[in-house]
């Protein structure tokens, strides 16, 4: 496989046609509630088709939080099923926020639910937590490669408590000590070495991560934009180093805000991708 067919040409497409800005799926009951929608599965299915409708001809990626469609049980991974489906034909990439991690022999059931074609839930992508050992995560970087597909790995979240685990150092090697984080992200890079960027990273926009991203040679998803308090301007600073057309950042609740009318939703999506657009330049 090669960069002309992995996922990151994929990637590198979607985003040259329709801009760098991942829009967030995010149903939260306040959300559900502003937009005058029960906190019940028709409110759930009502907020789900409106996002499609708005979004998924316009970004690049999208990526729904699979944790707000679960508390509905089957009928609210069954609205999922749908989002994932409506985006992708949309033209779309889909990055299922489902931040899944296990020992190997789970991970690959994981994967296959995540990643394989004859899943309900195929995506384009997954998000993944490396902190089962990032190895742990074998059978869902390996079913990504040959599917031309991703996995996003927690590398720096945009979290506050992430600092304690993230930030430590590992043992000392020849090559010195590196935060925990650091280690994700040459891992990672060492994966992309073959020129698919089938690993990308997940590092908040929200404060400087101190990591080196010069070789990742993948995308690098960074969510914190609006509700969380980051800005189009703070990119330019917390990625400093990042190859810009990589910098894939998201944003949920900020764009969200703006519905459940389906064309106001669209523009506040439109006017916050241009932003990232023209900060990233
Ligand atoms: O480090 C991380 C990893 C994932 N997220 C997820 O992104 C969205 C952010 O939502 P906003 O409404 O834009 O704050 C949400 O689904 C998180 O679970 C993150 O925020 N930080």
């Amino acid at each position: 496989m090669t960069e002309a067919s992995g996922f990151g040409a994929r990637y590198r497409q979607v985003t040259a046609e329709r801009g760098r800005l991942c829009a967030g799926i995010d149903p939260h009951a306040a959300l559900l509630t502003d937009w005058g929608l029960d906190v019940s599965v028709d409110g759930l299915s009502r907020f789900a088709d409106i996002c499609v409708e708005a979004l998924a001809p316009s970004a690049a990626v999208i990526k729904p939080q699979v944790a707000f469609f679960e508390p509905f049980g089957a009928a609210g991974f069954a609205v999922l099923e749908r989002v994932i489906a409506g985006c992708r034909e949309a033209g779309a990439l889909v990055i299922a926020d489902a931040k899944r991690g296990d020992i190997g022999s789970t991970m690959s059931a994981y994967a296959r639910a995540w990643l394989a074609d004859a899943s309900p839930l195929c995506s384009d992508s997954v998000t993944a937590s490396p902190y089962l050992g990032y190895e742990s995560l074998r059978p869902a970087l390996d079913l990504a490669r040959e599917g031309r597909r991703g996995v996003f790995v927690l590398a720096r979240t945009s979290n506050p408590e992430g600092a304690d685990v993230q930030k430590a150092l590992t043992e000392k090697t020849s090559a010195g000590e590196r935060t925990v984080a650091q280690s994700i992200v040459d891992a990672a890079a060492a994966e992309n070495a073959d020129g698919t960027a089938t690993v990308g990273l997940v590092v908040g926009a929200t404060r400087e991560h101190g990591l080196d991203l010069a070789d990742l040679n993948g995308p690098i998803l960074a969510p914190g934009l609006g509700a969380q308090g980051a800005t189009a301007e703070d990119l330019k600073v917390v990625f400093d180093g990042a190859d810009p057309a990589w910098v894939l950042p998201a944003s949920s609740r900020g764009v969200l805000r703006a519905g459940p009318d389906v064309a106001s939703l669209r523009n506040a999506f439109v006017q916050a991708r241009d932003e990232v657009e023209y900060a990233l330049g």
